[in-house]
């Protein structure tokens, strides 16, 4: 019988964890069990949860104690999609205490549903002609209210600073200004005339918004005026939409995923679900290119552990699709990027916003800076000695520091 398995950590300092796992497993299923009688229970029995392990702690105060349960769920109790998972293991319980939600270990038949991503690391590599390096992206900034004019001259600055992608932010929606079909002719146009000049291959992330119902229509009209890749904000809309635009034949460009809502689900230790399952297993199976996260030493900062559990995630063959792009983000400067590719290795995107168009020497600086630091690590040359000769690198590592 095919199950898929949810692992969980409870908070309790007096419960009977055996006692607690079996009314979980009971609970989410069959309902009750005790009370059947025998020929119910015959008959239920292939919808009946299952704990399957369980492991109690010491926690850290006194007197404390927490339990890792894992508990296996019968397939044929759900539909192969990720609203009916989520539901299933973790619906209700979510609600009912100190309870969170700390991995999924999906069976072949559920996942046999997932065509994952349609682009994964190669495909975005071999679109963008980049195999040898992380690959550098820039953000809009400052970007709501921008005129048609001023968006256009502000992706040629990032375009000619370097960077293989560009995105929107992901709090630039529909507008009268820049409406998704005129911004993305204009920077696809500029994106041309740039690599006339540089030779280079640029991505244009633009950010798809609007109602659900009419998201297929708008990433269509996108790619219709020339979009080459779309950024979306999947924990706003659920993982099920993002699935069905990245299965979707006819939005044949790589997706973005964006973490925005993510820190009302995963920092709490005793609630919500663990950043590796919500950002990497969860985005990477709903078929999402690249996956942008909080990284360990920016901003808006996510504990180091749990973002290698993304990486893992991204990259490990258990899923059985393609490799989703890690992309640690918020606050990445060019003096992290040799931690960035220690942490994250070569297939990994160096993501950037504040980082690059706030440089001293401005935007293109930014970008060429990021440029430098690259070459510095792959080079294995310290950054400091590699940006003596090059005035962009050492104009960021003066202002925002060097490397740890
Ligand atoms: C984790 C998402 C990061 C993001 O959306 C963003 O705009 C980052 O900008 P910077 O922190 O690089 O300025
Ligand atoms: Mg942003």
């Amino acid at each position: 019988m095919s199950r898929s398995i949810a692992t969980y950590r409870i908070y309790d300092d007096q419960a009977d964890f055996r006692k607690k796992a079996t009314s979980i497993a009971v609970g989410m299923t069959v309902g009750s069990w005790t009370e059947l009688p025998a020929a119910k229970q015959e008959a239920m029995q292939k919808h009946l949860g299952e704990v399957v392990d369980i492991q109690v702690h010491e926690g850290w105060e006194p007197g404390s104690r927490y339990a890792d349960i894992s508990i296996a769920y019968p397939d044929i109790n759900f539909s192969r999609d990720i609203p009916a998972l989520l539901v299933t293991v973790f619906g209700k319980i979510s609600m009912d205490g100190r309870i969170k939600l700390t991995n999924l270990d999906l069976s072949p038949e559920f996942l046999s549903a997932f065509p994952g991503p349609k682009f994964g690391i190669d495909g975005v590599r071999d679109l963008l002609g980049v195999h040898d390096r992380p690959l550098l992206m820039s953000i809009f900034k400052s970007v709501i209210g921008l005129s048609a004019d001023e968006l256009r001259e502000q992706f040629i600055r990032q375009a000619l600073g370097g960077v293989d992608l560009i995105k929107d932010d992901e709090i630039l929606f529909e507008n009268e200004l820049t409406p998704i079909q005129k911004r993305v002719r204009l920077c696809i146009e500029a994106a041309r005339e740039v690599e006339q000049q540089t030779g280079k291959k640029l991505l244009y992330a633009a950010n798809l918004t609007g109602h659900t119902s009419k998201l297929r229509d708008q990433a269509l009209r996108a790619i219709d005026a020339g979009a080459n890749a779309l950024l979306f904000n999947v924990l706003s809309y659920g993982y099920d939409v993002l699935h069905e635009l990245s299965s979707d034949p006819d939005i044949n460009v790589p997706i973005a995923a964006h973490p925005a809502l993510a820190g009302a689900i995963y920092p709490s230790p005793y609630h919500g679900i663990a950043a590796p399952v919500l950002l990497g297993q969860l985005m990477r199976i709903a078929g999402a290119d690249l996956v942008l996260f909080p990284s360990p030493y920016g901003s808006v900062t996510m504990p180091r552990e749990e973002n290698l559990g993304i990486r893992d995630d991204l990259h490990t063959v258990k899923l059985g699709v393609k490799r989703s792009m890690p992309v640690p983000s918020a606050g990445i400067h060019p003096g992290l990027v040799p931690r960035i590719i220690r942490d994250f290795g070569t297939d990994v995107v160096v993501n950037a916003g504040g980082g690059i168009h706030g440089h001293p020497l401005g935007t293109e600086a930014g970008g060429r800076a990021f440029v430098q630091a690259i070459e510095a690590t792959m080079k294995s040359v310290p950054l400091a000695h590699y940006a003596e000769e090059r005035e962009e690198l050492k104009a960021a590592l003066d202002i925002w520091g060097g490397e740890a």
